[in-house]
């Protein structure tokens, strides 16, 4: 057997600070794991010409249908650990872009392991449904035959409530989010015993409202397969507002504001239910990596 390497076309976004590669799935990456491992290296992954390596959050493989009307994308991401990750709210607004910019359409539906989401062009950036969040322990999950939702308990030291916004949460409302050392005290959490899968951990600081009525939190998250923080994880901007809406820290959640490391999010509540994220998108620059193929 020998080993090949095979040209690979890829164009880096990101949403608020969390970044990705973006690969059209139709071309041909054997090892998917291994790309976005190597890739995503912050060290010796992608980077631009005048920038060098920047690495990045993940690799998103979209295959785009534009057959359909609005066009679809089945998009798949691989994290830096090599694991796939069911849902990723930043990756899929910017999957929407990628996807609007070769359709010239205003609108995609993304199916994703979590489900299938609606993204829509806003003004400040891309709308996306996030779905239902659930502290279901089941669809969590939390581990044992445990049947109460795991609500403001003490885990690894640290007083959280989990939630599932298409991937895990483990959510802790603290006073002074900037005097929180995120990767000390997250990752015993990430990896404790009552999260059989894992979980993501989200901090979150409520701050004053910039608009009346409107609540609005501070947001530092560490993320599962990248195991460090993020700019921003739109996962974890709506397990604060389902957290904060059932601790009645806020009351029912029409419009939230969330001012994470990377930029501005905001969740609000649809229509035809569940919760909506919106958020700016920037594309970054293009480039060719190799993938190995082993012949
Ligand atoms: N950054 C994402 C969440 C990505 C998935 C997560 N790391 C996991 O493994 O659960 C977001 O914006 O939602």
């Amino acid at each position: 057997m020998s080993t090949l390497t095979h040209a690979v076309d890829f164009e880096k976004y990101h949403g608020t600070g969390n970044d990705f590669i973006i690969v059209d799935a139709t071309d041909s990456v054997p090892d998917r794991s291994a790309f976005a491992t190597t890739h995503c290296d912050r060290q010796r992954g992608v980077g631009s010409d005048s920038d060098g390596p920047t690495g990045a959050d993940g690799v998103l493989f979209l295959d785009l249908e534009d057959r359909f009307s609005p066009p679809r994308i089945i998009m798949t991401l691989l994290q830096p650990d090599g694991s796939v990750a069911p849902i990723c709210g930043n990756g899929a607004r910017c999957a929407a872009v990628w996807a609007m910019d070769r359709t010239d359409a205003e609108a995609v539906m993304i199916d994703t392991q979590a489900g299938t989401r609606q993204a829509t062009r806003a003004e400040a950036g891309i709308t996306v449904e996030m779905g239902e969040p659930t502290f279901d322990p089941d669809r969590l999950p939390l581990a044992g035959d445990r049947t109460e939702p795991l609500v403001e308990e003490s885990v690894e030291g640290l007083t959280i409530t989990a939630v599932n916004t298409g991937v895990p949460h483990a959510v802790a409302f603290v006073d002074t989010i900037d005097a929180v050392d995120v990767e000390s005290v997250a990752p015993a959490v990430r990896h404790a015993d009552v999260f059989p899968a894992g979980a993501n951990v989200t901090f979150a600081e409520r701050v004053d409202s910039r608009r009346e009525g409107v609540p609005r939190f501070r947001q530092r998250s560490y993320e599962r397969g990248i195991e460090g923080e993020t700019q921003a994880c739109a996962t974890g901007s709506v397990a604060i507002v389902a957290a904060a809406t059932r601790l009645g820290l806020i009351e029912s959640a029409d419009t939230v504001e969330l001012s994470v490391p990377g930029g501005e999010l905001q969740v609000e509540r649809a229509d035809r239910g569940g919760l909506l994220l919106t958020g700016a998108v920037d594309h970054e620059f293009d480039g060719t990596v190799a993938a190995v193929v082993d012949d």
